[in-house]
């Protein structure tokens, strides 16, 4: 890792800090934030993302009260819903949330550089692309980290961080004290496509499909054979399913492009349920029905499908 020299905030507390894209888990790192008493602007451009975005920090603010006990205070009047990234000039710490689509982050790295403050540091929620491809689309590769949140944000205690060789010694200090400033473990790897999680578990999930394809098995039993022989607490289709299965496809395209690895391409059955829109919970059906968790919010809005 390379050193910055540049000069640093002296604490982390209560930084200004930006969020990029407000869907499932831009809402629920910017609750995080917002609850640990950091001011926070969440930039999407969509809409109907930023009029459900108030609501959804309020029922993750709910859940936490009610299974931690934890009172956060004023949560929602320290969040800010913007459609440009402009409103993030302020902003010295920044979290990726975008779609796992290389041209929409690419662009969004840009963006940022134009127009946070230098010592700004970009972390990204991706789950697969290479932080220092990210980076490379900046003029500050060394203040760039992977940030890779876990689903639900609010209730997940680690996040596993990742570095490009150019993310600097201070970059990874700040990045790992604003987490414990959230209440976060992280646990530090290096780069690569989908880093240690999803280079592992999109495999699994795209073979655990390719079983249910074959008629090997149908999804609950998949699962079950997770649960009961490996201990696993939902069995790999019930975890994309929580993933959303539009994400877990553009993620396989990811991990397809940065490997070359043909294994990552993505079983037919996957795509096919997203091109049915059945991706998942936030959709109420996706490998499994969820008769009550159905929700008219599209995951993505129409005509956003520029696939890498
Ligand atoms: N869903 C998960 O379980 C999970 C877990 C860990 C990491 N991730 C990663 O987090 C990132 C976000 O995933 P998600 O599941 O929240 O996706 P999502 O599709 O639910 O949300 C993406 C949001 O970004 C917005 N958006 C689109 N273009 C934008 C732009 N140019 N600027 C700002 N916002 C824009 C969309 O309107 C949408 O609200 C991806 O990189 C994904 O791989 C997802």
């Amino acid at each position: 890792m390379s050193e910055s020299k540049d000069s640093e905030p002296s604490s982390t507390t209560g930084i200004p800090v930006g969020v990029v894209g407000a869907g499932t888990m831009g809402v629920g790192v910017a609750q995080c934030f917002a609850a640990a008493g950091h001011p926070v602007v969440v930039v999407d451009p969509h809409p109907a993302a930023r009029a459900d975005g108030p609501e959804r920090v309020r029922a993750w603010t709910r859940a936490v009260r009610l299974l931690r006990g934890a009172d956060s205070g004023p949560v929602e009047e320290r969040l800010l819903w913007a459609a440009e990234p402009a409103a993030l000039a302020d902003a010295h710490f920044v979290v990726d949330c975008t779609p796992e689509r290389v041209p929409v982050k690419e662009e969004a790295f840009r963006a940022l550089d134009r127009i946070c403050p230098d010592d700004a540091v970009f972390a990204s929620c991706t789950s697969a692309i290479p932080i220092g491809h990210l980076g490379s689309f900046t003029g500050r590769p060394d203040r760039v980290v992977g940030t890779h949140f876990m689903n639900p944000a609010p209730l997940k205690d680690t996040v596993e961080v990742a570095t490009s060789p150019a993310t600097s010694e201070q970059t990874l200090r700040r990045t790992l004290d604003v987490l414990a400033v959230l209440g976060k473990q992280a646990i530090v790897v290096g780069d690569g496509p989908g880093f240690v999680s999803n280079r592992v578990l999109m495999l699994t999930v795209n073979e655990a499909a390719a079983v249910v394809e074959a008629g090997t098995a149908d999804a609950a039993t998949v699962d079950r054979i997770f649960q009961d022989c490996f201990g696993h607490a939902t069995g790999p289709l019930r975890t994309a399913d929580l993933i959303g299965l539009d994400t877990v496809l553009d993620t396989l395209v990811v991990l397809g492009r940065f490997t070359g690895d043909e294994r990552f391409r993505p079983t037919p059955l996957l795509s096919r349920l997203v091109a049915g829109g059945n991706v998942g919970r936030k959709a109420g059906r996706g490998f499994h029905p969820y008769p009550s968790n159905t929700s008219t919010r599209p995951s993505r809005p129409a005509g956003a499908d520029t696939r890498v």
